[in-house]
């Protein structure tokens, strides 16, 4: 399976932040795995248009359950794809934790970028106090079962594992756990889907950054990462998009 680096943003990067874009590109010329960016909405059409001709691919950060509609200030998934997204992220902890989204929201969300032609990058994890009471899998678990649609496979979607406690923290699980939760979610993904589950994109994220993506990249069923402040800058996120390359 060819492995994901991806990028989120998040509520950052203006117009002139584009020129990390062909840095990045510039800096990753040889890699052998895909490089995604997840940039504000704002910019999507415009980064699509830097990474024309580069290996770097563009996506959102969440999107409507709805095709169209009175929904002010919302953006539907054939929107992003229009505006050159072939990604997005769905069930981010912190639009889980900002707008209340539940499972079936994000599952409702992921039907309809599947729809769209999108790849869903669908994530999950357990905040602190979850994993304190010993409850991280079935917290996994079920955030699995409600928020991945029926028929997902690994052409379409991507799941994250991001524990709430290690985002934006410098925080980061031991390897241990990190195998334990991301054996756990291939073997959930394999007794719902079969064998389409094998190829299925299993991102570790959470404090990523060059020093430990080596290690983290090493372990079992962690094929690439979800990035948040280490992906803004080019001289960062390169090292990262090496160490996936080279894992
Ligand atoms: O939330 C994340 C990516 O979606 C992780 O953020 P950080 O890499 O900044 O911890």
């Amino acid at each position: 399976m060819r492995k994901l680096a991806a990028g989120n943003w998040k509520m950052n990067g203006t117009a002139d932040s584009l020129t990390e874009i062909a840095a990045l590109a510039a800096a990753t010329g040889g890699a052998t795995c895909d490089i995604l960016i997840c940039p504000p909405a704002t910019l999507i059409a415009a980064m699509a248009a830097a990474a024309k001709d580069t290996a770097v691919m563009v996506g959102g950060q969440d999107c409507h359950a709805k095709a169209s509609g009175a929904h002010t200030g919302d953006i539907s998934a054939a929107m992003l794809k229009d505006a050159g997204a072939g990604h997005v992220i769905l069930g981010h902890s912190e639009r889980r934790a900002d707008h209340g989204e539940t499972d079936a929201d994000v599952r409702a969300k992921a039907d309809a970028a599947g729809a769209a032609g999108l790849i869903r990058v669908i994530c999950v994890g357990e905040t602190e106090a979850e994993r304190d009471a010993g409850t991280t899998l079935k917290i996994i678990g079920r955030q699995l079962a409600g928020s991945v649609p029926d028929g997902a496979g690994a052409a379409d979607t991507v799941i994250a594992y991001e524990p709430v406690w290690a985002i934006g923290t410098g925080r980061t699980p031991t390897l241990n756990q990190i195998a334990e939760v991301h054996d756990f979610m291939r073997q959930t993904l394999t007794d719902r889907f079969g064998a389409k589950a094998k190829d299925m994109r299993l991102l570790y994220g959470g404090s990523v950054k060059p020093s430990n993506a080596g290690e983290i990249f090493a372990t079992s069923n962690v094929d690439g990462a979800l990035v948040g402040g280490a992906s803004l800058k080019a001289a960062d996120f390169s090292q990262i998009v090496t160490a996936l390359s080279a894992a």
